[in-house]
């Protein structure tokens, strides 16, 4: 059976073809700085084929077709045809209490489509992806597999908000959390890792969108993502954790709406609002060692943001046996890396600065004498969509 997994990030597309029998890894591709309106560098390895370009992808939806054109190219290509493909699965983010694994149909697109304000970066492009498939495709199974499920195991206390109760009851207002592929992988990668199924682990998935988890035994016991993806860390445009009254005064000061606030609020807030430069650290981190003030400062808040919530966790789990950086940042940024890490030997963390700076792929970065082991570990967000797909689609 082989499953075609997308994965729309809100600055990137990534995709993976799987064989589900050996769980071999058939194909991958990705594409990234989509919509900025600027080149995006596409990758590809197809078997033993490598395949790179640089081009202008307007949205998701052409990426998603640049994917399935690379995999059906006569030459370079490894199907005869899309219908060789069991299922298409996605990393799907919100559909509320849709949560967890479901067959893309009506029900799920209408939950999505009524949540697109409310995750405004992703749900759109998802929908969409789905709808363009599900036209071209119609034989070929859709699975979303939504995120939020690997979050239920959050204790209640660290789920609520101090809001209304009946908010929570009636209108599904509460913590949800987001990035539950990414966590998952590196919850059951780390067990692995350490040799124990009953480890501490927060793990710090850093990227386009961001969010930190702490993790026992695998399972979520918090994360920094609440009710939606703008929340938390700053994200790449998106604000983070902010105070809901301040738009009382904004909106007074400026005459704007309420919705065009949260539109400013979830396109030019996060890295891009702060430094004014880029929504990619990439971009940040070389305008911050031109000697940019600003992009320092992107760069200061973001790393001040993730060393609480890792100070947060480990209050929680009552220390750590490892803290793991993944994702576009975490597994590229040594700059980041280092800068969260600093000052952190009162909690047994010491980073090796020699084994961050060189390091590449998945490895220890930490000095042999931190107490807490500190890892990049690449994500694989695909194989774990990949697996839930495959369930679905045998019926299990
Ligand atoms: N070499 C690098 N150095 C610093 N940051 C990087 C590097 N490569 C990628 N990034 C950052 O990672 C982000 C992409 O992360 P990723 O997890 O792939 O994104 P998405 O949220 O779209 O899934 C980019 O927007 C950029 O900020
Ligand atoms: C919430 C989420 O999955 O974000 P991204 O795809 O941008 O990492
Ligand atoms: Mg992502």
């Amino acid at each position: 059976m082989k499953v075609l997994v997308a994965n729309l990030g809100s600055t990137s597309f990534k995709y993976r073809l799987f064989d589900m029998e050996s769980e071999e890894q058939l194909a991958r591709g990705g594409i990234d700085r989509i919509g900025e309106g600027a080149d995006s560098t596409c990758v590809a390895e197809i078997g033993s084929n490598r395949i790179e370009a640089s081009q202008r992808i307007a949205d998701h939806a052409a990426a998603v077709q640049m994917c399935l054109d690379q995999l059906t190219d006569p030459e370079s290509g490894c199907l005869k045809s899309v219908d060789e493909v069991s299922a298409i699965g996605f990393k799907a983010v919100f559909a509320g209490k849709l949560s967890g694994i479901h067959l893309v149909n009506d029900d799920l697109l209408k939950a999505m489509e009524s949540l697109a304000d409310v995750a405004p970066a992703h749900n759109p492009p998802y929908v969409k992806a789905m709808r363009q498939l599900q036209a071209s495709f119609p034989e070929i199974p859709l699975v979303a597999a939504l995120e939020t499920a690997f979050h239920d195991t959050i204790p209640e206390p660290l789920r609520m908000y101090a809001a209304p109760y009946h908010w929570a009851e009636e209108y599904e207002v509460r913590r949800w959390g987001f990035h539950g592929a990414s966590h998952r992988f590196i919850g059951t990668k780390m067990e692995t890792l350490l040799g124990s199924n009953d480890a501490k682990v927060i793990s710090c998935h850093l990227g386009g969108s961001s969010s930190v988890c702490a993790m026992r035994g695998g399972k979520s016991q918090s994360t920094s993502m609440g009710m939606t993806p703008q929340s938390g860390l700053p994200q790449n445009n998106r604000v983070g954790d902010f105070d809901p009254f301040a738009l009382r005064l904004v909106k007074r000061l400026t005459g704007k709406s309420y919705d065009e606030l949260l539109d400013e609020l979830s396109s030019e807030g996060g890295l891009l609002g702060i430094s004014g430069i880029s929504n990619d650290l990439r971009d940040i981190e070389k305008a911050a060692e031109g000697g940019d003030k600003r992009a320092q400062l992107a760069i200061d808040i973001y790393c001040a943001d993730i060393k609480r919530y890792i100070g947060q966790y480990l209050a929680i789990l009552n220390g750590a046996d490892a803290v793991v950086f993944t994702g576009g940042i975490g597994e590229n940024s040594d700059v980041v890396r280092k800068q969260v890490c600093s000052n952190m030997t009162f909690a047994g963390i010491e980073l090796d600065e020699q084994k961050n700076q060189t390091a590449r792929e998945e490895g220890i970065i930490s000095t042999e004498q931190s107490a807490v082991q500190v890892w990049i570990v690449p994500t694989n967000e695909e194989i774990v969509v990949a697996r839930q797909t495959a369930q679905v689609v045998k019926g299990e």
